[in-house]
């Protein structure tokens, strides 16, 4: 196959993104690595305060987020706690500012279910070592239409909008029922803040990126910026 042909295909950007996820994998493996849990809670708590000032600033009351596990920026280190239920952060910040939050499951086609999150208790094993709601409280997948703001994970983000995920497709799936209007937010490190990733046409840019350093920092195009507050 030819470069053009590869690029049409959509080979190329595939390709591209492979390579920088399991860079930018290590990357954060490695950062997680040299810090200690202690080190790995401040940053968390910074990044979590700047994402809950941000949404205070913008009267938003309801969002779709995530409970970041492993090395994810915003995850609490440590074991699960005595009774069992996972160390949660981000979730219940937000709850306890009076924030309504959707929590996802992952779906077998890979597409996400959500549902109300309702305390560490409330959570269960998921795929992948996931904490998720309990699938009976499931609201379905077009939930995240109704909320109004989109907490979205991330490996790498560029300042033109573009998102490098975990390659599963889920959060494409699920941002591609969500109007155009609705702030797509990004948690990343300071130093996963990129020019650009590799796109393909089903990849849905963010609006903006939180890190726990910087903040918030409105990411996209100017005139994408110029249409938004
Ligand atoms: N904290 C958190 N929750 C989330 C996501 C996320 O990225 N972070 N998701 C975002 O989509 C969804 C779950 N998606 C996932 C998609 C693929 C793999 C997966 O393939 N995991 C491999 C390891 C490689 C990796 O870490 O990516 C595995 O477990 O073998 C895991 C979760 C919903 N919940
Ligand atoms: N809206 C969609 N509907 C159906 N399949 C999709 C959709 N969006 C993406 N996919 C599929 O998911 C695959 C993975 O996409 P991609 O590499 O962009 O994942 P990602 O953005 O890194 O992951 P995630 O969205 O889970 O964070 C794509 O190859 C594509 O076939």
């Amino acid at each position: 196959m030819s470069a053009t042909d590869a690029y049409a295909s959509g080979d190329l950007p595939r390709a591209a993104k492979a390579s920088l996820r399991v860079a930018r994998r290590d990357a954060r493996a490695r950062r997680f690595g040299a810090l200690s849990p202690a080190e790995v809670a401040v940053e968390s708590r910074r990044l979590v305060a700047h994402l809950l000032a941000g949404l205070n600033e913008r009267g938003v009351w309801s969002v779709a987020a995530y409970l970041p596990v492993g090395s994810e920026p915003g995850v609490v280190p440590g074991p699960p706690m005595l009774s069992g239920a996972p160390r949660v952060g981000l979730p219940d910040a937000l709850r306890e500012a009076g924030i309504g939050v959707l929590l996802p499951l992952m779906r077998p086609d890979r597409d996400l279910d959500w549902a109300p999150y309702e305390g560490p208790e409330a959570l269960v094993r998921g795929p992948h070592d996931l904490w998720e709601p309990d699938p009976e409280t499931a609201l379905g997948v077009d939930a995240v239409r109704v909320v109004d703001l989109v907490v979205v994970p991330a490996l790498a983000v560029g300042r033109d909008g573009s998102r490098l995920g975990r390659g599963a497709g889920c959060y494409d799936r699920a941002l591609a029922r969500v109007g155009p209007q609705i702030p797509l937010v990004a948690l990343v490190y300071d130093d996963e803040v990129l020019d650009s990733v590799p796109i393909e046409p089903h990849d849905r840019p963010v609006t903006h990126v939180v890190t726990p350093s910087v903040g918030w920092i409105a990411v996209g195009t100017d005139s994408s910026r110029r249409h938004r507050l």
